[in-house]
């Protein structure tokens, strides 16, 4: 038989490729090719390691033929398409904590560069200005800093400045009470942070609820002097908003790792005031590379040659056996813990999975992990099937499952309940032909959907016109629908419309659609 081939085509620690080869793959290093480039070699690879620079689209997993899975070494996964790999069957892995450490020192050394403009200092005093009255800084020692994001990285952060003897202060709608008590830090609302931080720093993924969280908005609540660290994803701040707020001194400095546009050749907050910079360095230490090189090494080439799974995005660890049985019932389960996730409000305390007929006489677990992975997705990168029990746990969440082996309406169902601050929640769903997930009831108003791709979702008071005014918004702005979903608690009673579109949904849509007489909610889904 012969080996697997894998292509490196990112700059990697050259102990990856030296795994690989132990591991029994031939390895192709070949780094820093145009998309077209990578489209026309792709095809004769079974394994892609990559970090941050190549871009795993659509175009190029249409050109994979022979792919079988995907290593990041590193974390963020938004350089790849995750739903169209999964799609093509292509698994993708991370290293989840290999460069955590490395990426909170970067992000501690910005934030001490900030209060001391070691940059600009280092700059001049190299010009010979000998500039010794133009730095006046800051000490960090009894300020506030705020964390947006408490998870590997922002945790790391927090030690690290109560070692600075920093008050440490973190907005996460994922952070248990439990979790910050054992951070020592203290759980916040983002409003509360703003108003209070004195440094702020984000170590959140870039998902749609974190995309500039802080917006002009978010920005013009902060304390004036503020500083600003993002070392975790472009797209985070509003760089705009940013520059003006630099511009006019409300915000003291900013030092940023990541920007919207990477390579990030020009940008708008160049050569703005207090403003510090680096090339997405925060994982670029020789340990950090080190580790997440090995990592994705062993780990994909235990994929092709062993098919052992580890640190998988899109797969959960199971048997062969198991495997063919499970495999619908883990989709069904990772949409309605998706749909859970994108429609549940307020910090998730409890989680019911209940099972019923078929469903319960197969192995619950990977179906919760499915579950929990879908629920918690948007929070994080680095959710899997395999880990999302673990860090459900770890985040104070109650998990249940419940399974009943009789029949009830359906041959075979399975049904989530979730308990937020906001109150109770329950979505359920079954397999159409053995094999199709389909959603049949949300939050006790049966309906019958797919959940896939843009979806759009609507609860109003059921009156006669409403369906004629969306399907109209939708047209006028060019939006296509693909299937129309309806159902309603009783006539004339509260009614939800789920619908399909080809495309994202512009927030100025999302807003006319509020608009309309009767809407209560509006809410643009994607799976
Ligand atoms: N600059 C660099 O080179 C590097 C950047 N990163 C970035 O750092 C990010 C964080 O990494 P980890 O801490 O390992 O991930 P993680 O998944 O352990 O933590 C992310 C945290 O963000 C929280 N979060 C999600 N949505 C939020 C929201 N709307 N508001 C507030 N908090 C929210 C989650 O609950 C979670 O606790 C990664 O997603 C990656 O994008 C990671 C490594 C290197
Ligand atoms: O590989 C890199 O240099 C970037 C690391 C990163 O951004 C990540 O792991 O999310």
């Amino acid at each position: 038989m012969s080996k697997p081939r894998v292509l490196i085509s990112d700059k990697m620690d050259p102990n990856a490729a030296r795994i690989f080869e132990e591991n029994g793959c031939d390895v192709d290093v070949i780094t820093g090719e145009t998309p077209e480039q990578l489209i026309a070699r792709i095809g004769d690879y079974d394994g892609l390691a990559i970090r941050s620079s190549t871009k795993v689209t659509k175009e190029v997993l249409d050109a994979a033929t022979n792919l079988k899975v995907i290593g990041r070494a590193g974390i963020g996964v938004d350089n790849v398409d995750i739903p169209y790999a999964s799609s093509k069957g292509v698994v993708v892995m991370n290293t989840p904590f290999g460069n955590s450490i490395t990426t909170a020192e970067h992000a501690i050394a910005m934030m001490m560069a900030l209060a001391r403009q070691i940059p600009e200092a280092n700059a001049q005093t190299q010009q010979g200005l000998w500039p010794k009255n133009g730095f006046m800084g800051v000490e960090v020692t009894g300020k506030t800093l705020g964390l947006i994001g408490a998870g590997n990285i922002g945790s790391i952060v927090a030690s690290r400045a109560q070692g600075l003897k920093m008050k440490v202060i973190a907005f996460d709608p994922f952070l248990s009470a439990e979790r910050a008590v054992e951070m020592g830090v203290e759980k916040v609302e983002l409003d509360q942070l703003l108003a209070r931080a004195d440094f702020i720093t984000l170590h959140t993924p870039l998902t749609a609820e974190t995309k500039n969280i802080l917006s002009a908005e978010n920005l013009a609540k902060t304390k004036k002097g503020v500083r600003i660290v993002n070392c975790a994803r472009g797209g985070l701040i509003d760089e705009a908003a940013l520059r003006e707020m630099l511009d006019n001194g409300h915000v003291a400095g900013a030092a940023l790792d990541v920007f919207a546009v990477e390579p990030a050749k020009e940008n708008v907050l160049f050569g703005a005031p207090n403003f510090i910079c680096t090339p997405h360095l925060g994982a670029s230490t020789t340990e950090a590379q080190v580790n997440v090189a090995l990592q994705v090494a062993e780990q994909l080439s235990d994929y092709l040659v062993n098919g052992g799974v580890t640190n998988a995005l899109n797969m959960p660890s199971l048997s062969a056996e198991e495997a063919p049985k499970l495999k619908p019932y883990m989709a069904l389960a990772e949409k309605l813990g998706s749909l859970v996730g994108q429609l549940a409000h307020g910090n998730l305390k409890r989680i019911g999975i209940e099972v019923e007929g078929h469903a319960a006489t197969l192995n619950i677990k990977p179906i919760t992990g499915a579950v929990l992975a879908g629920l918690m997705r948007r929070y994080s990168d680095t959710v899997n099937m395999v880990n999302a029990p673990f860090i459900a746990k770890e985040r104070g969440m109650e998990v249940r499952e419940i399974r009943n082996e009789r029949e009830g309406a359906y041959s075979t169902l399975i049904r989530i309940k979730v308990d937020t601050d906001a109150g109770e929640r329950t979505v359920a769903g079954t397999l159409f032909g053995k094999s199709q997930p389909r959603l049949v009831d949300i939050f006790g108003i049966g309906i019958e959907a797919d959940l896939d791709g843009n979806m759009l979702y609507i609860v109003n008071e059921d009156a006669p016109g409403f369906i004629g005014r969306i399907g109209s918004l939708l047209g006028e702005a060019g939006i296509n629908i693909g299937t129309f979903h309806l159902g309603r608690r009783e006539t004339g009673g509260e009614a939800v419309l789920l619908l399909s579109v080809d495309q994202e949904i512009p927030q100025e849509v999302l807003k006319a659609a509020c608009d309309c007489p009767g809407v209560k909610t509006v809410k643009a889904l994607s799976f």
